[in-house]
């Protein structure tokens, strides 16, 4: 076993590595490992054009995860893509931004989190991305109320926009753009620095502790065929995702004790929080048939074409909020069914949930509207992967339940690290979740009806498919149980928050028990944001690389 020392290593080049990675050797002294399973994806076109993520499905560039069969989805096992490359997720993702709401950046904080809330996340998310200038011309067209003016924007690294490129007059829009000079989204130049070592197709195994101790000093990987180390003078930060990085911890022996014992796994730090609290956003589509359009608008083929608007909205009805209150009640995690260190979690878990859910003001839904069908999920009735598009043009209504209240686990399999976890997210096993979920399905058919939409679709409405006409309540949930898929953000199952609560990580994100080890990625995030989940993901990279900073005195 060859090794070889640097001051951190990375386990995992995806979205949080890499911000990890390019802001440690911002300070020249610093030397940065990144070991990546995947391969380079940077010249693949497939991942650099938005509409074409799912393109990258089931190739090289996907774990291609499947979760357990889901036992209140018809016993369905629902894809689970991820990304395995550097980049990771982002390589595979719709590239849509959407930034968490105050409220629940503030959850984080009231689950024992200091200095994880709104106004101290702001300036993270700020640095972080920039936003476009819109001309006030603009604003109507797009949506927007209003619209700060860029000055007040940091520059961050990444460049966010409005959708383009689905109409000739945006492609040209972007065209005349550019030729005028504007910028467009650059990488920023970190790969040249010669103090950032980054190895692709290298798969981290486990984590190495010094002799007798819980101080982490290493990494063992595996890389072309054999197995090598490599020695952290300084940290491990392990950013492998929320799918993984519980894995990771597993395989090193920090967590459950009995599941490591199953596998016959030395324990290090009994951490029973490892892999538990998985959440994700479910997502329903209906596909209406839409009229009256000009060639070119709506693509012709039936193909995919990005999202184009996203509009987060709370339960339709007031009467909706009594009932939700009450099924609120009936549902909160029982003494009886847990035990008192899974009962603190779940219970922090539901009172940020009920909390949000019951704020008039806090969308419980996501709304999305999407040119064309959606051909490329499993047909619900006959289990096909690939559909046929459909002849003629539509238009997509998806809802994204924002707050699940639903918590699964992820956990290992086998004590080789070449086995996938097993993922079973228990998608609507807390009863609230169909419920919410179910409401505001039946609103996208009233949001189809409603002037000026409804004019461009065809009335009485057509949906795509037969099953998507919804005559009520139960007609809703059934629709769900059979067509809900996962929007991709699994998150929280190494979740920031004390330990005596079923945490796996401080407010500085080390793992608690371990010295000189951390997890920076989605699974500490204790609680999904109502949105797409990549801008909370940067913004917890940043900050965590300025705790890093702050602690060992970098620049
Ligand atoms: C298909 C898809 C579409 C999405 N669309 C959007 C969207 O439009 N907008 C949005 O905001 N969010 C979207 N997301 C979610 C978002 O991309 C993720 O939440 C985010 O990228 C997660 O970042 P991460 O750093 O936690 O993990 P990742 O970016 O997944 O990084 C983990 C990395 O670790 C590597 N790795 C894992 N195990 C090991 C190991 N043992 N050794 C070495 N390397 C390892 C992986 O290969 C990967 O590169 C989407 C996600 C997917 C999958």
């Amino acid at each position: 076993m060859a090794s070889s020392s640097c001051d951190f290593v990375i386990a995992g080049g995806g979205t949080a590595g890499l911000v990890l990675a390019s802001r440690l050797t911002e300070d020249g002294s610093q030397s940065v490992l990144v070991i990546e399973a995947g391969a380079d994806q940077s010249g693949n076109l497939q991942v650099k054009i938005p509409a074409f993520y799912a393109a990258n499905f089931d190739g090289d560039a996907d774990w291609n995860f499947s979760t357990k069969a889901q036992k209140d989805l018809h016993n369905r096992a629902v894809p689970l893509n991820q990304g395995r490359g550097l980049g990771g997720s982002s390589i595979l993702n719709a590239q849509i931004w959407g930034p968490p709401t105050k409220g629940i950046s503030d959850s984080w904080a009231s689950l024992g989190n200091d200095g994880w809330n709104w106004d101290s996340l702001r300036h993270f998310h700020d640095m972080s991305y920039t936003y476009p200038s819109v001309p006030e011309s603009s604003w109507k067209t797009l949506g927007l109320r209003s619209w700060p003016e860029q000055k007040d924007s940091n520059p961050g690294p990444i460049t966010t926009s409005f959708p383009n490129a689905t109409h000739p007059i945006r492609v040209a829009w972007a065209e005349t753009l550019a030729k005028l000079g504007y910028p467009m989204s650059k990488d920023p130049p970190v790969k040249d620095r010669e103090n950032i070592h980054v190895l692709t197709n290298a798969t981290a195994e486990r984590v190495i502790f010094e002799e007798g101790s819980t101080k982490a000093i290493g990494l063992q990987y595996r890389h072309n065929s054999s197995t090598t180390t490599v020695i952290a003078r300084k940290e491990v930060i392990i950013c492998s995702g929320a799918i993984q990085s519980p894995k990771l911890l597993e395989l090193s022996g920090i967590g459950n004790r009995e599941i490591l014992a199953q596998h016959g796994i030395e324990t290090i730090v009994d951490l029973c929080g490892v892999g538990e609290g998985l959440q994700d956003h479910l997502a329903v589509d209906i596909g209406f048939e839409a009229e009256a359009l000009e060639r070119g608008t709506l693509p012709q083929d039936g193909s995919r074409m990005p999202f184009n608007e996203q509009l987060p909205i709370n339960l339709p009805s007031p009467s909706g909020h009594q009932q939700l209150r009450m099924l609120l009640e009936q549902n909160r995690p029982k003494q009886d069914d847990l035990p008192d260190r899974e009962l603190a979690r779940a219970s922090a878990f539901y009172r940020v949930a009920e909390k949000a859910l019951l704020d008039p003001a806090s969308p419980s839904e996501v709304y999305r509207t999407s040119l064309g069908h959606n051909p490329f999920e499993s047909d619900p009735v006959n289990g096909e992967r690939t559909l046929n598009p459909l002849p003629g043009t539509y238009l997509t209504l998806v809802g994204i339940l924002a707050h699940p209240t639903s918590r699964g686990n992820v956990h290992i399999q086998s004590a080789n690290a070449s086995v996938a976890p097993v993922i079973d997210p228990k998608y609507l096993s807390n009863p609230v979740d169909i419920e919410v979920f179910a409401e505001h399905v039946l609103y996208l058919q009233s949001l189809a009806s409603s002037p000026p939409l409804s004019g461009l679709l065809k009335q009485p409405l057509r949906p795509s498919r037969a099953i998507s006409y919804m005559a009520d309540l139960e007609a809703a949930k059934e629709y769900i149980r059979i067509r809900a898929v996962s929007m991709w953000h699994p998150a929280g199952t190494c979740a920031m928050m004390p330990a005596e609560m079923g945490g796996v990580v401080d407010n500085h994100l080390r793992v608690h028990g371990v010295e000189n080890l951390r997890v920076v990625d989605a699974s500490v995030i204790p609680v999904l944001p109502p949105a797409n989940l990549q801008s909370a993901v940067y913004a917890v990279a940043e900050r965590a690389a300025c705790l890093i900073k702050s602690q060992y005195g970098l620049k």
